[in-house]
C-alpha cells in the first residue's frame, strides 16, 4: 500500500544523522559545510516523522539548507568547502550585513548562524535526553533546551509557536522509538558518544564566529 511505502522512506536510524557530524571536522579541525548540511538535512527528516504540526519549523530550516547547498553549488562553491573559508570570503569581498539588513539578507554567515543557535539547541535536548529517567518529558526537555540557547533570538510569536509544538512532541518511549537506535540503554550509549562530536562542531564554530564579531548578524 502507498501508505506503507512512505513510511518506508520516511524508515532512518538517528544514529546515522548524528554520525554526519563526524565527518564535518577535517584533519585540522575546519568545518565541512557540505556534511554540515548534510547532517541538518537529516534532522529535518527526522523532525518531520514527528508530525506536520512541526512543518513551520522544518520549512526554515529546509529553507536556510538550501540557501547554503545553493552558495556551495554556485560559480564560488569552493569558497564555501568550509565555514571557515567561507567566513573569510563572504568578509573580504564585503558580502554580509554586519549591522542591519541590507543588501546581503541571506549572507552565507547569518544564514549558517541560525543553524549554529539551533545546534547549541540540540546539544543541550541530547544531553537532557541522554540523562533523562523514564518519566521525564520530552516536552519539558526541549522546551528547556529552547529557552536556554534559542528563545532569545526569536520574536515573541515564534516563541509562543514554537512552545505550543513542543507539547505535541511523543513521550520519551514514543520518542525513543522513532529514533530506531535499539532499546534506551542502546541510545544512551549512542548519545553519549554523539554528543562530544557535536559539541566540539559547535564550539570551533562559535569560536570562528566570536572572533570575528559575528554572533549579533541580523
Ligand atoms: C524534536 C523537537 C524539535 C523542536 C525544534 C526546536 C527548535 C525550535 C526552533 C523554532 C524555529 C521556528 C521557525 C522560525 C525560525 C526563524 O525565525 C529563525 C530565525 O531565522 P531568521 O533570522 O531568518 O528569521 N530560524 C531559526 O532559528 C533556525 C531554526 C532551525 C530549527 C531547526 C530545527 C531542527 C530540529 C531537528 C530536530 C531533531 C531532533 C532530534 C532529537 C533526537
Amino acid at each position: 500500500m502507498a501508505g506503507s511505502v512512505a513510511s518506508e522512506d520516511q524508515k532512518f536510524c538517528l544514529q546515522e544523522v548524528l554520525d554526519t557530524f563526524k565527518m564535518c571536522l577535517s584533519d585540522n579541525k575546519e568545518v565541512y559545510t557540505q556534511h554540515y548540511v548534510a547532517g541538518w538535512r537529516g534532522l529535518v527528516k527526522f523532525l518531520n516523522s514527528l508530525g506536520s504540526v512541526f512543518g513551520f519549523i522544518s520549512k526554515d530550516a529546509v529553507n536556510k539548507i538550501q540557501i547554503l547547498v545553493n552558495y556551495l553549488n554556485g560559480e564560488n562553491g569552493s569558497q564555501y568547502v568550509t565555514v571557515q573559508s567561507m567566513v573569510k570570503y563572504e568578509l573580504e569581498n564585503e558580502l554580509v550585513d554586519i549591522t542591519k539588513r541590507g543588501s546581503h539578507p541571506e549572507s552565507g554567515c547569518r544564514t549558517l548562524l541560525r543553524l549554529h543557535r539551533a545546534l547549541r539547541w540540540l546539544e543541550l535536548f541530547l544531553e537532557r535526553l541522554r540523562t533523562s529517567t523514564e518519566d521525564s518529558k520530552t516536552s519539558v526537555m526541549c522546551a528547556e533546551a529552547y529557552n536556554e540557547a534559542l528563545a532569545q533570538h526569536h520574536p515573541w510569536m515564534i516563541r509562543k509557536a514554537a512552545n505550543m509544538a513542543f507539547y505535541m512532541l511523543p513521550g520519551r518511549p514514543a520518542f525513543f522509538e522513532v529514533m530506531n537506535v535499539g532499546p534506551p540503554e542502546q541510545v544512551v550509549a549512542m548519545l553519549g558518544e554523539a554528543l562530544p562530536l557535536i559539541s566540539e562542531v559547535y564550539q570551533i564554530t562559535e569560536t570562528l564566529y566570536a572572533q570575528h564579531n559575528l554572533l549579533d548578524l541580523p
